[in-house]
């Protein structure tokens, strides 16, 4: 049953250049070659319960092994990303860890919002895991519209406690992951009241369990929400409050305060308090990248091995990978997988010289960077989302399987668009600042993201087959678009509607705005990122780079013709030059294509998928898994006697 074939048109890339590139060392020889951390039985076959239980065992020793690492002095914060993240963290749950919001969110949230004495109390507690956290924001009720959040904690100066509670069914907190059976603390997010009066929401730590036993303490009512489309081992859990009390200086305190009389202190900036959601938003960019390079390495060596069809009558079934359509399926996803990794890079080392800055009170580029994580999040998760899906349907029927580990990852990867923050919403919160810089145009010569916004509408942008030109068009699309939507923001408001009606009525352009604005920082921080690469690479990868970066500059072009015909100076037949462009584009890069998702380096277990292995073997796994089905244990399985057997007998 062997079915032995060598991937093809591996040499032309120089695979180590771009590995240093992309990705930074990691041990992952340590959790991968470890018998405990692999599960006997295919997740798939075991039952809801039994799936989160072997998540739980999992991610226990993952975690003992990342902090035995530590300890040895090997390796720091990078060990976590990488056990949390895409690569490593969902080959070993695939779906899914319970634990992850307490190093993503929890701690995060006690070191951004806690004061030095309560970072004192909890982070070493946190760290050692001798509690686990979760984030609990989102109610059944409300989850993007957090101000309406109806979980309340009033302050009893009496008792110097604060009282939560839940007043109604949809004041429940649905969704936090881990809160069902396993964290037993939680930052919870509530509406506080102090001397009689509502300062809306702030962050305080709750004892959901008891430390020992584990039981829920008395007012707290806690399960897990149930099944859902993916990422079903997270342990998304409910949470209401029966007046439970907890000590004043539970509420995580570094921004705003509740003095001991009830006193309320208000936070010098409520910006501050954007801190760990921003953070995320710029961590789930990487995350993007990694899900998307997954899903093309799989899509790609699969297209290599897989022969279907003939282009000419007289000759064998090629590899489908010299179908042109199959070809416009893959090769743009592997432009975005780089990308989205360069725009990666360069916005956490943005966030952090910003971070370095809040921690010295200059709050100036806050706005800018939550406007660029909040599009870059939107716009990349999306594409990754839909990347993702294209390339299983590139699989075929293959790709419909589980044993493909496409399906998998597109339950992670869609996730991304709903958590942390809506992306049509967060698309509306970039397009509320674009509109403000549009409104006050000498802000923006000082934003570097938004610059071109000062002279794009003005500029001359005659056509020409480059990169430079896709840049100046996109750059002259995003300003033409919120301009328009501005004007129409304001005819509406002449016309006597609120400012408020006004924006719903014109956010279908404002959101289409916005997402142009963040393709243009994608196209050009791939660019800054090629050029700055050119002088230090061969020549033979500086020439598939480029290429990648043409690629993926002319498939956003030709994905907004219309409104390039309608902001730009470009015509009908300069449409028909990027068509052949990126048709150009794809016969080019053929040749690298398994060479260049071989360059990604994830090792087969990290791939996880029967399609998707470096040998290619495709057809031995897939019949391999096929066997591991519970129903091929025995040869006549009980259903056939008990009903199949009758209803084909029967005399009707
Ligand atoms: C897998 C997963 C894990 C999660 N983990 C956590 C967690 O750990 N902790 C936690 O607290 N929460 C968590 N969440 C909840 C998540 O943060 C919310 O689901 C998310 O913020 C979206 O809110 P929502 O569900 O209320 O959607 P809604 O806001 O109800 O969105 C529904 C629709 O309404 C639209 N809409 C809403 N508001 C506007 C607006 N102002 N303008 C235009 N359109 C609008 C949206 O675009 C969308 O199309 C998780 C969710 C998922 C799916």
């Amino acid at each position: 049953m062997s079915a032995k074939v060598v991937v093809s048109k591996r040499r032309n890339v120089n695979r180590q250049a771009i590995f240093l590139i992309t990705l930074w060392p990691f041990p992952e020889d340590f959790f991968l070659s470890d018998p405990e951390l692999k599960s006997k039985v295919p997740l798939e076959y075991l039952s809801h319960k039994e799936k989160y239980e072997e998540a739980v065992r999992k991610a226990c020793l993952l975690f003992r092994k990342v902090i035995q690492l530590q300890n040895e002095g090997k390796g720091g914060m990078d060990n976590f990303r990488e056990v949390l993240g895409g690569q490593l963290g969902s080959a070993i749950l695939p779906d899914g860890n319970p634990i992850t919001l307490h190093y993503v969110m929890f701690i995060p949230t006690l070191m951004g919002q806690g004061t030095i004495e309560q970072q004192a109390e909890w982070i070493q507690k946190a760290w050692n895991c001798d509690i686990i956290g979760t984030y609990a924001q989102t109610e059944l009720g409300h989850g993007t519209f957090i101000r309406g959040l109806e979980t309340v904690a009033k302050y009893d100066p009496k008792t110097e406690e604060f009282v939560l509670h839940s007043p109604t069914l949809t004041a429940y907190k649905w969704w936090p992951g881990g809160l069902g059976h396993s964290a037993n603390y939680a930052v919870v997010v509530a509406q506080l009241y102090t001397q009689g009066k509502c300062h809306g929401i702030h962050p305080f730590v709750v004892q959901l369990r008891d430390e020992e036993t584990h039981e829920p303490l008395p007012g707290i009512k806690i399960g897990e929400i149930g099944c859902k489309l993916g990422m079903n081992s997270t342990n998304n859990g409910y949470l209401g409050f029966d007046n439970v009390r907890i000590p004043r200086n539970y509420m995580l305190m570094k921004n705003s305060q509740v003095l001991p009389d009830g006193t309320y202190v208000k936070s010098p900036s409520s910006k501050l308090t954007y801190g760990t959601m921003i953070f995320v938003r710029v961590v789930l960019v990487q995350d993007a990248a990694t899900y998307l390079k997954k899903a093309s390495i799989i899509a790609t060596r699969y297209s290599a091995i897989r022969h279907q069809s003939q282009i000419k009558p007289d000759q064998p079934e090629p590899q489908i990978l010299d179908y042109v359509t199959q070809q416009y399926k893959l090769f743009p996803n592997i432009a975005s997988c780089f990308a989205f990794q360069y725009a990666a890079t360069w916005l956490w080392d943005t966030y952090n010289n910003i971070t370095e800055e809040l921690e010295t009170g200059q709050l100036d580029n806050l706005p800018e960077l939550h406007a660029t994580a909040c599009v870059l999040k939107a716009v990349s998760t999306a594409d990754a989302a839909q990347g993702v899906e294209m390339l299983r349907l590139a699989c075929g029927g293959h790709g419909y399987m589980t044993a493909s580990n496409l399906p998998s990852t597109y339950g992670l990867v869609t996730a991304m668009c709903t958590y942390e923050g809506e992306n049509t919403v967060l698309l509306l919160q970039t397009a509320r600042f674009l509109v403000k810089m549009w409104q006050n145009k000498t802000n923006v010569y000082k934003l570097p993201t938004m610059k071109y916004l000062a002279t794009a509408l003005n500029r001359a942008t005659p056509f020409e087959k480059s990169v430079e030109w896709v840049i100046a068009a996109l750059q002259k699309t995003a300003a033409g678009k919120i301009d328009l939507a501005n004007r129409h923001l304001n005819e509406r408001v002449a016309k006597g509607q609120s400012y408020e009606d006004a924006w719903n009525n014109t956010s279908i352009e404002l959101v289409s705005a916005a997402e142009v604005h963040g393709r243009t920082i994608i196209v050009e921080q791939f660019y800054n990122t090629v050029q700055g690469y050119k002088s230090r690479v061969s020549k033979e990868l500086g020439t598939v780079l480029e290429q990648l970066l043409q690629l993926y500059a002319v498939n956003a072009a030709l994905r907004c013709t219309g409104d390039f015909l309608r902001f730009t100076e470009v015509l009908g037949k300069d449409i028909t030059v990027l068509q052949t462009w990126l048709e150009e584009l794809l016969s080019q890069i053929r040749p690298n294509a398994v060479g260049l998702v071989d360059s990604f380096d994830m090792r087969d277990e990290i791939l996880s998928s029967a399609l998707g292995c470096y040998d290619g073997n495709v057809y031995e796994r897939l019949f391999n898994e096929a066997q591991k089905s519970p129903l091929n244990a025995e040869p006549v399985n009980k259903s056939y006697n008990l009903y199949l057997k009758p209803f084909i007998k029967a005399q009707l």
